[in-house]
């Protein structure tokens, strides 16, 4: 280790999930030297909006801008105009303004990660990372769950539900769906109450859990509000000497020190293309000098979210505290080989004025891409997500729709509805769909060898020292869960690798 007159051992991009478990994690080690850069504000958590801190989920981006990104677009099927795509801004990231659902992926995911090239990746080698990460309040003693790791997972109690909550569990028992208490619990399908990262009502960023402890330390500074442009490389080389901000401030590693990339689904990627890593096409068309080239953005995996408003007031579908959503259906649909847990189904208690149901495709086979059209490190690419285009999905969500039909016709939903309920049409699906805000696959780690690969099983960019990206953008293929959960476990497991073998 150096000291700081010869740069930083760990630059850390982005003080979102992934950035704030690795500050926190790297300067655990006291002769470590660390950076973590973060675009937006340093709020910490008892100064947070009432919005953000109890049990809601508040997407206007209007009432409280500093906590957004404003300025990125997605286009969910090829068929509709781009609109806006949230993702989170400030220490903390987006886990300080998203849903709170804290579930981990199936064992079936980690097997396709490992058949995609993720060496070492597989179910049983994440599992103990998936148990440090979390302080589990309902099953603290279960071998597959963690107790007083950082970050809280609770879930609500049933006095505490909705009445869309109640309506949808009745019907679906009825139906004949299973219960299972813990969504986390390996293997567990059907019903069961949603994990949330929540402690007494409020919510835990990953930056109260992890960073508030860390603050203190003299190895590790936290600068908000900066922008980083670019990382830097050694002249006409491959190695990341450092990172340049918008105003054209150049901050160094030390000699053998490390940049780490940890801003996220779709800022990562346009970080490493304004660093000139990406395919020669997006640089070419930018301008911007050629460092590797690699196909960054070209794989994009997320989880299609489909809206099913239904005639239910408003006042018999809310939750005492404004949960939106308490109870979740998972289930394996057995359609074209999509394997475990490939579907959700919840209730909605009013989120966004419309109760009702919403699918959820925990496992899409559609893939989008990610377009750079911009070098301005505020613009953001443009997320083609290409939802529905491939036709399992379509099938599978024909088949989620068949099995919405027969739940809100159940007399458990009979007893809410103010009228007959009215399902779209499979043609009718794209415009019912909005993204998730999950994308991945962006900066896809797998085998070196593979031309889809951009990172290596160790989270290394190709053809680059000194460079990792460790978040979202990571993941062969997104989980069948919320990715929360398994970024944490990846950031995780990797400042482990990286605090045995350090800079
Ligand atoms: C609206 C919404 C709701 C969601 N709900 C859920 C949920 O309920 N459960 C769940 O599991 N997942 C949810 N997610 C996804 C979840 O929050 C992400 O999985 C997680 O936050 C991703 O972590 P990350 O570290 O990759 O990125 P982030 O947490 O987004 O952190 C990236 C950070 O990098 C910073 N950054 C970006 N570019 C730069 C730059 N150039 N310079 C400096 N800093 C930069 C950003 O400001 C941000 O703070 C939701 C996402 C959204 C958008």
């Amino acid at each position: 280790m150096t000291d700081l007159f010869g740069g930083w051992d760990y630059i850390i991009v982005g003080g979102g999930a992934a950035g704030s478990v690795l500050a926190a994690r790297l300067s655990e080690n006291s002769s470590a030297n660390v950076l973590l850069l973060e675009a937006g504000k340093d709020t910490r958590p008892e100064n947070r909006p009432a919005n953000f801190r109890g049990r809601r989920f508040d997407l206007d981006m209007n009432a409280h801008p500093d906590f957004w990104w404003h300025s990125l677009r997605a286009r969910v099927h090829p068929s509709l105009d781009p609109i806006p795509f949230q993702a989170g801004r400030g220490i903390g990231g987006t886990s300080q303004v998203n849903g709170l659902f804290s579930i981990r992926g199936v064992r079936n995911d980690f097997d396709r990660w490992v058949a995609l090239g993720a060496e070492g990746w597989s179910f049983d080698e994440v599992l103990p990372w998936y148990i440090k990460l979390e302080d589990d309040l309902d099953f603290p003693d279960a071998p597959h769950h963690g107790k007083g790791g950082p970050l809280p997972i609770f879930r609500e109690p049933r006095e505490h539900w909705g009445g869309a909550d109640h309506a949808f569990h009745d019907a679906a028992r009825d139906l004949g769906v299973v219960w299972h208490d813990d969504t986390n619990a390996p293997g567990a399908t059907g019903l069961s109450p949603f994990a949330m990262h929540i402690r007494a009502g409020k919510r835990v960023a990953v930056s109260d859990g992890y960073l508030e402890p860390a603050r203190g330390r003299t190895n590790l500074t936290i600068r908000s509000e900066v922008l980083v442009d670019r990382v830097t490389f050694a002249p006409g080389g491959t190695r990341a000497v450092g990172v340049e901000l918008a105003g054209g401030e150049s901050i160094p590693v030390a000699a053998g020190g490390e940049v780490i990339l940890a801003a996220g689904g779709t800022l990562s990627p346009a970080l490493l293309v304004r660093s000139g890593i990406g395919s020669g096409d997006d640089l070419a068309h930018l301008g911007i000098d050629h460092v590797v080239d690699l196909p960054v953005g070209q794989e994009l995996t997320e989880h299609p979210f489909i809206v099913l408003p239904l005639p239910i007031p408003l006042e018999k579908a809310a939750s005492p505290f404004g949960r939106p959503v308490n109870v979740t259906w998972r289930y394996s649909s057995g359609l074209a080989g999509a394997g475990d847990n490939d579907m959700m189904i919840i209730p909605n208690n009013g989120w966004l004025g419309l109760p009702g149901v919403c699918i959820w495709q925990m496992h899409a086979v559609s893939r989008g891409k990610l377009v750079f059209t911009s070098r301005d490190p505020l613009a953001g690419p443009l997320a083609e997500l290409r939802m529905l285009t491939d036709e399992s999905d379509r099938l599978r969500a024909r088949d989620g729709l068949e099995k919405v039909g027969e739940l809100v016709n159940h007399r458990a939903f009979k007893n809410i509805l103010a009228d007959s309920p009215a399902l779209p049409t499979i043609d009718q699906l794209p415009a019912a769909t909005f993204a998730s805000h999950h994308v991945a696959t962006t900066v896809r780690m797998g085998s070196p060898d593979d031309a889809t690969t951009v990172v290596d099983p160790d989270c290394r960019v190709l053809g680059t020292e000194g460079l990792r990206v460790i978040d979202q953008s990571v993941m062969p293929e997104v989980v069948r869960g919320n990715p929360l959960l398994t970024v944490l476990m990846i950031a995780e497991r990797m400042a482990d690798r990286l605090k045995s073998s350090p800079a």
